[in-house]
């Protein structure tokens, strides 16, 4: 677990340079920042269930960090769609799959999403993902680029940090109200 942590962390940078690249930003954005960054390691257990329609492994939701990592042995993850449709994620062996988190939607000042994301559960398998949660360290907040804040795509959110997320989780009905809602400006 102690060579798959690091490993994920050594990912996360190169593919944070990878979407800077993307958004016109220097590759080298933020990049100590990224370095020492925080990383949350949750492992998840789904048991099989004899009446899957019945349940969901995890609800709606989204990460609240710039990008999470998921290995998975089993189906089960489904993303939902602009048009509030679900979709199932393949299993692929010997792929991760990458989402966007909440802090990217700010960073991005709202030019990439974070994707709302649920796990269902099945009748067959136990599920088990390995997920690894990545944004700034703990009291560092992210903020839209300035590069992306301009008079066609003005500023759209108030900085968050991690920390400000565990105060949110900590304080709020978090079923009725979203982090990123609290982060938009004039949503
Ligand atoms: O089990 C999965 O595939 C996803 C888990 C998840 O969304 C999470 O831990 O935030
Ligand atoms: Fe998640």
């Amino acid at each position: 677990m102690g060579n798959y942590t690091t490993a994920a962390q050594k990912l996360q940078e190169e593919l944070m340079q990878v979407i800077f690249e993307s958004l016109g930003l220097n590759d080298n954005y933020l990049h100590e920042d990224i370095a020492e960054g925080s990383q949350v390691m949750a492992v998840n257990c789904y048991p099989a269930c004899p009446e899957p329609d019945l349940t969901l492994g995890l609800p709606p939701h989204t990460d609240y960090g710039m990008v999470s990592t998921i290995l998975q042995n089993h189906q089960g993850l489904q993303i939902m769609d602009r048009g509030e449709k679900w979709h199932s994620v393949p299993l692929i062996k010997g792929a991760l799959v990458v989402l966007l988190g909440d802090h990217m939607e700010v960073l991005s000042n709202g030019i990439y999403k974070s994707v709302v994301h649920r796990v269902t559960v099945n009748t067959e398998k136990r599920r088990i993902s390995i997920v690894s949660l990545h944004s700034l360290a703990l009291g560092k907040k992210v903020r839209p680029a300035s590069a992306l804040v301009n008079e066609q795509n003005i500023l759209s959110y108030k900085e968050g940090s991690f920390s400000d997320f565990l105060d949110f989780i900590s304080g709020e009905d978090i079923v009725k109200e979203k982090y990123i809602d609290k982060l938009k400006i004039n949503p």
